[in-house]
C-alpha cells in the first residue's frame, strides 16, 4: 500500500446561511454527499469555534493528561475506549485518552470534573460545553443533509433523535526518535458521525478505497469528518466507513479531540427499505450497536478488520 500526494475534499460550512432549501445548502450537499461516497471523509471549514475555543480546549486537554495517574485512572470504565486508556497498552504506548459519556449532558461532564478535580472545575465544562454546543451543529447539518441525498427525509426526524455525543480527549506522547511509530492502529469507526480536532501536529492518515494512505494535514478552522460503521450499516454501504490511524513523528505531543455520535442504548440500527434493493442488497442484519461493540472489543475480534461483517453481516 503506497501514499500518493492526495489530498481529502475540503468543504466550507462557514457561509453566513447555510439553511436547509437554499442553494448554498444544496451546493455543500452535494458535495458531502460525493466525499462520504468516494472516501468517507472530508474536511470541514467550520469557523464557528472561536480562536479563544480553540485555544482553551487544548488547556483543558493539557490540564487532564498532566493530572497524576492515580487521579487519571479515577475515570475507568468497563466499556473499551469509554473512560481513561493510559499508556500502559503494550501495543499503543504513545497514546492516552479520555472519553466523556453524553457530553451535551452538563451536569454529566460536571460530575468527571467532581471526580478528577475534587472542586469540580467549571473552566473545564463551561470549555466543553461550548465547543459541544458549535460542533453538535456541525454534526447535525451533516446528517441532515445525508439523509436528505439520500431521499429517505421520512426518516429523519427518527435518525436526528436515534444518537447522544461522546467527546473524547486524545493525547500521542512524541516517540523522539527518527523513526516513525504508530500512535493507533489502524481501524474503522464503530459509531455515526466522528468528528476530529487537533493540534498542529500532524499524524492522521485515512485509507482511500484503492488503497492508498491520505495525510491529514489540517488548519486550526478545519475539522476532519468521518463515517462509523454503524452509520455506513444504516444507509445500506453507501456512506463508506474508512479505515484511518495515526501515525507519529518528530518530537512534539500531538493532541486531538473527538466528538462521536452514538446510537442511544436499544436503539436498533435498521437500513430503511428504500434504500435495499436489488442493486443494494441488505448488507447487515439489524443490530444494537452497545451490543455490537461488546462484541467488537473481544480479545477475538479486536483485530478483526471487519468486525461487523463478523457480527451482522448477511
Ligand atoms: O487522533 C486522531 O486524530 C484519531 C483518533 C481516532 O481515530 C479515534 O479516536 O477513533
Ligand atoms: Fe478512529
Amino acid at each position: 500500500m503506497g501514499s500518493k500526494n492526495i489530498k481529502l475534499p475540503k468543504i466550507n460550512f462557514s457561509h453566513e446561511d447555510l439553511k436547509p432549501d437554499t442553494l448554498v445548502w444544496n451546493q455543500v450537499k452535494s458535495q458531502v454527499y460525493k466525499a462520504l461516497v468516494e472516501y468517507g471523509c472530508f474536511e470541514a471549514f467550520f469557523d464557528k469555534i472561536s480562536i479563544n475555543l480553540q485555544k482553551s480546549i487544548f488547556e483543558i486537554s493539557q490540564e487532564f493528561f498532566d493530572l497524576p495517574i492515580q487521579t487519571k485512572l479515577k475515570n475507568i470504565s468497563t466499556k473499551p475506549f469509554y473512560g481513561y486508556v493510559g499508556q500502559y497498552h503494550p501495543s499503543i504506548p504513545l497514546f492516552e485518552s479520555m472519553g466523556i459519556i453524553d457530553s451535551n449532558i452538563p451536569h454529566k461532564v460536571e460530575k468527571y470534573t467532581q471526580l478528577l478535580w475534587l472542586q469540580g472545575n467549571p473552566s473545564f465544562c463551561k470549555t466543553i460545553q461550548s465547543y459541544l454546543e458549535q460542533l453538535s451543529k456541525l454534526d447535525q447539518t451533516i446528517r441532515r443533509m445525508i439523509v436528505e441525498s439520500l431521499g429517505i427525509e421520512k426518516y429523519m426526524d427518527e435518525h436526528m433523535n436515534s444518537t447522544n455525543y461522546r467527546l473524547r480527549l486524545m493525547k500521542y506522547k512524541e516517540p523522539q526518535s527518527d523513526e516513525t511509530k504508530t500512535g493507533l492502529h489502524a481501524h474503522t469507526d464503530k459509531n455515526i458521525v466522528t468528528i476530529l480536532y487537533q493540534n498542529q501536529v500532524k499524524g492522521l492518515e485515512i485509507l482511500t478505497k484503492d488503497g492508498q494512505w491520505i495525510n491529514v494535514d489540517p488548519t486550526p478552522d478545519t475539522f476532519t469528518i468521518m463515517i462509523g460503521d454503524s452509520l455506513h450499516a444504516w444507509t445500506n454501504g453507501r456512506m463508506h466507513a474508512p479505515f484511518h490511524r495515526v501515525m507519529m513523528r518528530g518530537n512534539e505531543a500531538r493532541y486531538s479531540i473527538g466528538l462521536f455520535s452514538i446510537p442511544k442504548v436499544g436503539y436498533i440500527i435498521k437500513a430503511p427499505k428504500e434504500l435495499v434493493n436489488e442493486d443494494h442488497p441488505l448488507l447487515f442484519k439489524p443490530f444494537d450497536y452497545h451490543e455490537f461493540l461488546a462484541f467488537g472489543y473481544t480479545e477475538e475480534h479486536m483485530n478483526c478488520d471487519f468486525a461487523l461483517k463478523a457480527y451482522c453481516g448477511v
